[in-house]
């Protein structure tokens, strides 16, 4: 049996991630050391390998197939447009894809006006204005405190992740436009859904039972 390989995204869902992987089963004692420096982690009984990515790279891990399995952010996979199977919402890292600004910006927002937009997920944002809302905008990347870009005047609103809203609150914005909500999500390279068709099937299935659980 071959190993089956599993790209996670580090940060804030890391440790949720492998709690998940651990309740159906897949354990990595070795990954809980946290003075290692090491990249990936073997469990040779399951066969299985675990490493953990930047959260951006995840989807281009499974593409290629040097992950066969990857948890990553719904805002991730939108954003890097990569060829993959999405199979199955985890439920975690739940929050929303949001155009914010100062409430003033709501008006340039109705009148079509040509605005900056600043954002660390311009295909979203291109996608959002260019192709949902026929509304023409200049896209500014950042790649990080976003919320920064209208207070500085850099840009009038910006499109951005808000999960509790208090980031915007302190700082004296507000959700203007609501994308799309997001979650962590499981995705399965195409070849290795063909190849590993059974133990990435029974994976899938252990986890809808473990989260049909979890929610009762
Ligand atoms: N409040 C939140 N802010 C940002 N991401 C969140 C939040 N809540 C849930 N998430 C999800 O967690 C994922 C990972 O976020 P995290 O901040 O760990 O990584 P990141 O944005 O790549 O950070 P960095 O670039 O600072 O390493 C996001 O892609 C998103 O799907
Ligand atoms: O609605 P809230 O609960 O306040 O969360 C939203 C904030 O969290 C994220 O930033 P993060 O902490 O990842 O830092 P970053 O701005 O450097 O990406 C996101 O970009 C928002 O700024």
């Amino acid at each position: 049996m071959r190993y089956l390989t599993f790209a996670l995204a580090k940060g804030r869902m890391a440790n949720k991630t492998l709690e998940i992987l651990e309740k159906i089963g897949y354990t990595c004692e070795e990954m809980k050391d946290p003075k290692s420096r090491k990249l990936i982690f073997t469990n040779e009984e399951q066969k299985i390998k675990i490493f953990l990515s930047k959260a951006n790279d995840v989807p281009t891990y499974v593409e290629y197939g040097a992950a066969d399995i990857g948890v990553v952010g719904k805002d991730t996979i939108l954003e890097e447009g990569r060829k993959l199977y999405e199979v199955i919402d985890l439920g975690i890292g739940k929050c929303r894809m949001c155009v914010a600004g100062p409430k003033e910006a709501k008006k340039l927002l109705e009148n079509g006006e040509i605005i900056r937009v600043a954002t660390k997920y311009p295909n979203i944002a291109k996608d959002y204005f260019y192709n949902k809302k026929h509304q023409t905008v200049e896209i500014i990347k950042l790649n990080g405190s976003i919320e920064l870009a209208p207070i500085v005047g850099l840009a009038e609103v910006i499109v951005d992740i808000v999960e509790t809203g208090s980031t915007l609150r302190e700082n004296g914005l507000e959700v203007l436009e609501e994308i799309c909500p997001l979650s962590a999500r499981m995705v399965v390279n195409q070849v290795s859904m063909k190849m590993e068709n059974e133990r990435i099937t029974k994976l899938i299935n252990d986890l809808r039972e473990v989260l049909a659980h979890n929610k009762e």
